[in-house]
């Protein structure tokens, strides 16, 4: 078992790479004697719900599989089902699923009698090398991702990569487009160590996929605990390639590209920009958009599909943004990102007319 702790603030959890059946007493501790409420999709608990069971017992609740699950009417059926079950706040609920079970959840419980406590059981690879720590929780809202939402840090978080043995292929490549992100922003060490295992990691090597999810973790944990609530700009790096993501994911119409194809997207938009602004070198650039299509993923705007010409008014309401400035997450190599308010819209509605 590998294990981590969280200093988000006032809110301290640990992240466990470990087997669901080595944490049964951490989850029990969790359950209060009282069986888990636990937010999953059927198929997920179709595949898993019968181990969960055995190691904790459960009342599950469904919601629709992915982005379909980030709306309000799913948050009001948990808040209702919350009520329903007069949960109090010295009980947690789960979050078994991947990154939309954990975002539709982690908002549910944050409201719920102002915060109930949320275990993440994240059944995704990208959730658990990203979005089950750290905190933030969504819905989507007007066709625009994530714009409803809030801060609520997890009370514990198991990655047990054995549940992802079943995930598809498409799932996994996804999941490990934020992995990627993560050797991009800040680890060119952890970069290298993805071209060379990255292949293995994705044909099913258990011992890469706990390693990868290990590294991800630990680096987002330092920059979450150095701008909990994204407002320095330390946080923002984790929007690497995501403005130019979530434009993408809105125009195709949420949930048909996947949000870790639109960061593969992103991921080499941003890095094609910055080196055509000359803060990284054209090879460098390269070499991001090599390994994303040879892990499988699409790595132009052509292969989304998109209308490009919807993107722009898209990314003038992306988050990161304060005033008319657009902000965006660039590179000054592999391992380098920065935060930018230097880049002209004209420039930018330049470069994606242009951009493969
Ligand atoms: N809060 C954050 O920090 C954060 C970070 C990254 C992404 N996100 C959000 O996460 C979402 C994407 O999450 P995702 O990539 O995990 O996909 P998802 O949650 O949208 O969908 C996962 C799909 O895989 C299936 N599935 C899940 N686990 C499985 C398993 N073990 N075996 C077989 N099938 C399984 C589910 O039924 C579902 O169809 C987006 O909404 C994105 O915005 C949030
Ligand atoms: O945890 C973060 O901070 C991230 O930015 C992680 C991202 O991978 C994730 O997609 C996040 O949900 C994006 O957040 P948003 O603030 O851009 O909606
Ligand atoms: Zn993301």
């Amino acid at each position: 078992m590998k294990s981590l702790t969280v200093q988000a603030g006032d809110d301290r959890y640990d992240v466990l790479v470990a087997s669901l059946e080595d944490c049964r007493s951490r989850l029990r501790d969790h359950a209060r004697g009282r069986p888990l409420t636990l937010v999953t999709d059927e198929h997920v608990w179709s595949l898993h719900g019968e181990r969960v069971s055995a190691v904790i017992p459960c009342e599950p609740l469904f919601v629709p599989r992915g982005e379909d699950a980030k709306d309000f009417a799913h948050l009001q059926l948990l808040l209702t089902a919350f009520a329903e079950r007069n949960l109090d706040r010295s009980t947690a609920v789960a979050a078994l699923g991947g990154g939309a079970v954990g975002d539709l959840t982690g908002l549910a419980a944050g409201l719920f009698k102002r915060g109930l406590r949320v275990v993440h059981l994240p059944s995704t690879l990208l959730a658990q090398a990203d979005s089950a720590v750290g905190g933030k929780t969504a819905i989507d809202f007007l066709g625009q991702k994530n714009l409803v939402g809030m801060f609520h840090q997890p009370a514990l978080v198991i990655a047990d990569v054995s549940l992802l043995e079943t995930l598809d292929d498409r799932q996994l490549r996804a999941g490990y487009a934020e992995i990627v992100k993560y050797g991009g922003i800040g680890h060119e060490t952890l970069f290298e160590w993805l071209e060379d295992h990255g292949a293995a990691l994705l044909a099913g090597n258990r011992e890469y996929r706990e390693e990868a999810v290990w590294q991800s973790v630990a680096a987002k944990a330092r920059m979450v605990e150095a701008d909990v609530t994204d407002r320095s700009g330390v946080r923002a790096l984790l929007n690497f390639g995501h403005t130019f993501a979530h434009a993408i994911e809105s125009a195709a119409g949420l949930g048909q590209v996947l949000h870790g194809e639109a960061v593969s997207v992103g991921m080499v938009l941003a890095m094609t920009l910055s080196a055509e602004l000359e803060f990284c070198s054209h090879q460098d650039s390269a070499r991001l958009r090599r390994h994303l299509a040879d892990s499988g993923l699409p790595t132009t705007l052509a292969e989304t599909g998109v209308d490009r010409s919807q993107l722009l008014p898209l990314m003038r309401t992306d988050k990161k943004n304060e005033g008319a400035a657009l902000r965006l997450v660039l590179s000054r190599g592999i391992g380098d990102a920065f935060l930018s308010d230097g880049v002209e819209e004209a420039t930018l509605g330049d470069f994606l007319a242009r951009a493969d």
